[in-house]
């Protein structure tokens, strides 16, 4: 794997060599490629959002309010994109959000993901939802280094169960997902009536799991499947869990655990408080609270608040290299990207995730070198002006 800015000039020696020919650098054009591909279905529940998906645009255009200052003449001819998070070390500042029902992008769905991700060294984050098992994905991605996303179930032994699992199949840190204990109202999925977890997409984690069988009078099969079914819409979220509920988790779970869905600065001080590793700034992609902050907007508060005593992370909009700087000149230590590795994945599989990572690698990288940048450390309110 050659370095992010040797991306550039292979393409224009080689052609996109082993990405896919003819897939866009500019990652803001994949959804468009990606509604020519998928079912009306997939692709609304993919790249729909909230009720107006007024916090969906408000996220893009965060991004546009906040301009970079370039600096000359300082010697940017030896980069180290590199940074550590929750005790991960990764070549950039940028890792897989968790995003579930992969299948009804690609049928490697997450396996697919996992493999490109490994190639790239960025770590990627495995959602509760995935459409195979956490175990699978795993071997798949092999010795490329994965964290583990919770969706927090009703049922407590089954949340230590994934736990378990997690961290026996070499899930290292965990994200704990506080915005969707339930669905928002999403009028793409409910003009057409679609909800991929009722057709059995992305409950792959809850039906290989020995306490989920055991709730539902064991393996599932066709004959219990509208039970298994019917257990997992009762338990999948948890709309009773206080502050006071982490301490179970924190007995659980002894790697860094970070929350994600945090966008108010006195959220961010408790999780502090409650002894967690890290905070995800996060709106979900605008796919929950419709009429949100802008998740760039709430950046700068919550890192204020935090300060350097546990890591900020951030995702809802990045879209390119520009936009990741920004974000970390506000605050992020790291970026989550979402939607345009899940447009990737429907384009090309494997090599369209792979495609998108490096580009979106070689974009920052290059985007820093020419503000005068090396590190990811240097970017500092300083780098921005309001645009
Ligand atoms: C199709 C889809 C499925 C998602 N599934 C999950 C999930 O299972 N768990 C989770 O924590 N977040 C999930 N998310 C939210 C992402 O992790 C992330 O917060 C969001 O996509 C970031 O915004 P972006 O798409 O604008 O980059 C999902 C997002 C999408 C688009
Ligand atoms: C049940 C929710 C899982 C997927 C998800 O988080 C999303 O669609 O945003």
């Amino acid at each position: 794997m050659s370095a992010p800015a040797d991306f550039q000039n292979e393409i224009y020696l080689n052609g996109l060599g082993d990405a896919l020919p003819g897939l866009p650098t500019d990652l803001t054009r994949l959804e468009a490629l990606a509604e020519g591909r998928l079912s009306a279905q997939a692709f609304g529940y993919v790249a729909g959002a909230a009720g107006s998906e007024a916090t969906a645009r408000a996220n893009r255009e965060a991004f546009d309010r906040w301009r970079i200052v370039p600096r000359m003449l300082r010697d940017v001819a030896e980069r180290d994109l590199s940074v550590e998070v929750l005790g991960t070390p990764m070549p950039a500042p940028v890792l897989l959000a968790p995003i579930g029902v992969q299948s009804i992008l690609h049928p490697d769905g997450e396996l697919a993901t996992a493999r490109a991700a490994a190639g790239t060294g960025l770590p990627v984050i495995l959602s509760t939802a995935s459409s195979y098992a956490m175990e699978e994905v795993a071997a798949a991605g092999g010795d490329g280094p994965r964290w583990y996303q919770l969706y927090w179930p009703k049922d407590r032994d089954l949340a230590v169960s994934l736990l378990d699992r997690a961290r026996a199949a070499g899930y290292t840190a965990l994200v704990v997902t506080l915005d969707t204990f339930t669905l928002a109202w999403r009028p793409r999925d409910l003009d057409q009536a679609y909800l991929p977890f009722l057709r059995g997409v992305g409950v792959a984690n809850y039906f290989s799991d020995p306490v989920f069988q055991k709730a539902v009078g064991g393996p599932v099969t066709d004959e219990n499947r509208s039970a298994a079914l019917l257990h997992w819409v009762a338990n999948f979220g948890n709309p009773s869990l206080t502050w006071a509920d982490l301490a179970f988790l924190r007995e659980h779970w002894d790697g860094p655990i970070a929350l994600k869905g945090i966008q108010h600065p006195d959220d961010a001080r408790r999780a502090v408080d409650a002894g967690m590793d890290g905070v995800i700034v996060s709106n979900h992609g605008g796919r929950q609270v419709d009429g949100a902050v802008a998740s760039l907007d709430a950046l700068p508060a919550v890192a204020d608040a935090v300060g350097n005593r546990i890591a900020v992370l951030f995702d809802s909009g990045v879209r390119t290299g520009a936009d990741a700087a920004k974000a970390l000149a506000l605050g992020a230590r790291a970026v989550l990207v979402g939607r345009p590795y899940a447009y990737g994945l429907a384009l090309g599989g494997e090599a369209g995730v792979r495609h998108v990572l490096r580009c979106l690698q070689a974009e920052l990288e290059l985007t820093m070198a020419l503000a005068g940048l090396t590190r990811p450390a240097e970017l500092d309110l300083d780098c921005l002006v309001r645009g």
